[in-house]
């Protein structure tokens, strides 16, 4: 199961928080964010195992490589309403490693997914909120139900310890990986490790 961890930008966090053995770790470069990176966080800050993730909403394919340059970035999370088109753009360029967020309130959100399929190595299922991501909320994961398609997913949205017992319960053939982000703040941007580290102990038996 893939750990991703987003939001991060302070230096000693990202030291701390890739230590805990999580898999990718997300940079946000949407100035509206509260978790907006504000300067290069250079690899040496992150261990080199974990895979270095830009997050970008509607934003241009070239300020993205521009910024994979700059930041030393691994792969590129779409939060926005970014097309296949625009990711198969990205692919193009070289992106090897591409995720594309849909945001999930019901049935009819997952109907896009299809045209996507083949083109984007991971979906990132995430609570629908006016500020595409970071919310803190749950979406009902009922609806996963119906989603049938080959790409895998990781689970998005409110993640956090209130919600351990639903995600060990959690089932789907394309699941493979978890994506937390605001559930485990002391402050924007800023992970507590000691309850990511016991959360990651919590849900151990999925990892
Ligand atoms: O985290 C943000 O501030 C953010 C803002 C705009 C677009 C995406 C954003 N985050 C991307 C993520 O991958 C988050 O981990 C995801 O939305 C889940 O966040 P949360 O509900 O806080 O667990």
């Amino acid at each position: 199961m893939i750990v991703k961890v987003c939001g991060m930008r302070d230096a000693d966090n990202i030291r701390q928080v890739a230590q805990l053995g999580i898999h990718m770790m997300g940079f946000i470069f949407y100035q509206k964010s509260p978790r907006c990176v504000s300067r290069p966080v250079s690899r040496c800050e992150a261990d080199a195992g974990v895979e270095r993730i830009g997050v970008f909403v509607n934003d241009s394919v070239m300020h993205i490589l521009q910024c994979i340059n700059d930041y030393n970035l691994n792969g590129v999370q779409l939060h926005g309403q970014e097309p296949p088109e625009f990711c198969r753009q990205l692919k193009a360029n070289g992106v090897e490693l591409l995720l594309k967020a849909l945001s999930v309130a019901s049935v009819n959100d997952l109907k896009q997914c299809g045209a996507y399929d083949g083109i984007v190595d991971y979906f990132v299922f995430d609570t629908k909120t006016p500020d595409y991501g970071g919310s803190g909320k749950c979406f009902d994961w009922e609806v996963l139900r119906h989603y049938k398609g080959t790409t895998p997913f990781l689970l998005s949205g409110g993640l956090g310890m209130h919600n351990t017992e639903e995600l060990l319960r959690f089932q789907h053939p394309r699941w493979c990986g978890i994506d937390l982000n605001s559930c485990f703040e002391v402050a924007p941007g800023h992970k507590d490790v000691a309850l990511l580290k016991q959360y990651l102990q919590t849900v151990r038996e999925i990892l």
